[in-house]
């Protein structure tokens, strides 16, 4: 169904989750309520005041007591009248109520309301703009302390304000470039008189800052696919377990021992991470060990992030290394572009520091790696020295940064809208560096950085974009 239609009938549902709770919550969201309130409740109700009334059904038997509050528009969340009964926590309470509200609602039209669409309403009635309505279903969702502060903060409009503050000034400036077009005599004087260059290049680094705060913020909703891979026994498993403070993956001696893919959902500092333990990489006779390999490169080619385990102890093998430089090859081939590759040099506790470090540092300016520069990561998954520091440098790698002032949760949709404005501004910057730039073309460039900075708060928003944004909310939100 197209959730922009019907958006003006009257709705209700449960706002609470499902299942037994101290207090259950029914809503109904409306332009004039008053009617139902009158049937259901028998009078009118103080606006925003708590009323502590009995609930029938069409029977007039008891369906609980409980508190009403009304909410006249347009000081509701929706901007609607919103009716909220506030009864026990019961699923079957509740499913009673809801039926009776909704009974008593036929005659003015009201039905159950779809997943978001409360949220929705709050949006269409400019209560919140979209990336505020996002980070509602956001915080709802959010798997972790730092993510769920992330997405209030968005939520009390950090990223809405700093995209608004960006719009206004493209504002200003497509309407300075505009005029021109219709007084071309004026043109690039004009042009140049205004400083139309040096405001482009101001409003590039302020979106600059804008782009990286926001692929924070989705670094910490989306969270890091990270996948461990190497060749069989240099300890995947090992570290998956110690990531993960269980035993969750089988680790023995034997080379090949998984098979399947072992993920778990772990988080550091906040951030969350899907760590994801996969088969050795070998070329196999074994059926079974071959699929298992196949999923392996699978999952390198969905990262993030690639941990490239090394195994220290056996890294003056020749016929190991060969094959270590072939495979590290190979899954830099298959990792996806802009993923994350760390190597990290595994059973540090076997040797001493020194000949750990000359052993990695030998290896990597044997393979001509930029790698003998780096200090290297060296790990021992038995004593489980260096895993913080992998820890670290791993947020480190995928562009983490625990921020002063803390980040505000952001999606993917965010992240590509400031991408694309800070390519349109570029190109607007090129463009005026010509000797006798192309205004009308500078005016598009200019109105398109504009229409992607809309696109966030949702002033310009295609409704199939809509739709499934507040689609995937949960009902009653
Ligand atoms: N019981 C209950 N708790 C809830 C909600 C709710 O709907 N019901 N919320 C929702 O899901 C959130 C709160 N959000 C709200 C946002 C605005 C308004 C509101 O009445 N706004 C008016 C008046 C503002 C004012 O007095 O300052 C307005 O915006 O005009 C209410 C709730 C979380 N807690
Ligand atoms: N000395 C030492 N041994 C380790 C360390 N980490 C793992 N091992 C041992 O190395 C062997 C292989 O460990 P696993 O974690 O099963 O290795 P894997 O990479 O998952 O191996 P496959 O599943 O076969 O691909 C086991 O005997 C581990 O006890 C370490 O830090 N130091
Ligand atoms: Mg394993």
């Amino acid at each position: 169904m197209n959730p922009l239609a019907r958006q003006s009938d009257p709705i209700a549902a449960v706002a609470t989750a499902p299942g037994r709770g101290a207090v259950g919550i029914v809503r109904a969201s409306g332009q004039d309520l008053s009617a139902l309130v009158r049937a259901l409740c028998g009078r009118a109700l103080e606006p925003r005041h708590a009323t502590l009334l009995t609930f029938r059904d069409a029977q007039n038997g008891i369906i609980d007591t409980g508190l009403a509050l009304y909410f006249p528009a347009p000081h509701s969340y929706t901007g609607e009248d919103v009716l909220e009964l506030q009864v026990h926590g019961g699923p079957v309470v509740l499913h009673l109520l809801l039926g009776r509200l909704l009974a008593l609602g036929r005659a003015i039209g009201l039905r159950a309301a779809e997943p978001g669409e409360f949220t929705q309403r709050a949006f269409l009635n400019g209560k919140l703009d979209l990336a505020q309505a996002e980070a509602v279903a956001d915080l709802i969702d959010a798997t972790t302390e730092t993510a769920a502060r992330g997405a209030g903060r968005a939520l009390a409009g950090e990223l809405s304000n700093r995209v608004h503050a960006l719009a206004e000034a493209l504002r200003e400036l497509r309407a300075l470039v505009e005029a021109t077009l219709d007084f071309p005599e004026e043109d690039i004087d004009f042009i140049r008189a205004a400083g139309v260059a040096a405001r482009v290049q101001a409003l590039e680094a302020q979106v600059a800052e804008v782009l990286a705060r926001t692929r924070q913020g989705a670094l910490l909703r989306e969270g890091i696919r990270v996948v461990l891979a190497g060749q069989p026994n240099v300890g995947k498993s090992s570290l998956l377990n110690a990531l993960a403070g269980a035993e969750l993956a089988i680790v023995t001696d034997v080379p090949g021992t998984t098979r399947d893919r072992v993920s778990q959902a772990i988080q550091i500092g906040g951030v969350p991470l899907h760590i994801v333990d996969t088969a050795g990489l070998r070329e196999t006779s074994d059926t079974v060990e071959s699929i298992g390999v196949a999923r392996s490169w699978d999952a390198i080619a969905e990262a993030d992030a690639v941990l490239f385990l090394h195994d220290l102890t056996r890294l003056e093998s020749p016929a190991y290394a060969q094959a270590e430089a072939q495979i590290a090859q190979a899954v830099a081939g298959h990792a996806p572009r802009g993923a994350t590759l760390l190597h990290v040099w595994n059973k540090s506790d076997a040797l001493d520091e020194a000949e750990a470090r000359k052993r990695c540092r030998d290896f990597a300016a044997a393979q001509a790696w930029d790698e003998a520069a780096q200090p290297g990561l060296l790990l021992s998954t038995r004593t489980q020295a260096g895993l913080d520091d992998l820890r670290q440098a791993l947020l480190a790698a995928c562009g983490w940064q625990a921020l002063p002032e803390g980040v505000f949760l952001a999606r993917t949709r965010h992240v590509q809208a400031l991408a694309g404005c800070a390519e349109h501004l570029q190109t607007a910057r090129r463009l005026l560096g010509a000797s006798c730039p192309a205004l009308d073309l500078l005016a598009e460039e200019l109105r398109l950085a504009h229409q992607d900075l809309m696109a966030i708060t949702g002033e310009v928003t295609a409704d199939a974009l809509l739709g499934d944004i507040f689609g995937r909310f949960c009902i009653g939100k």
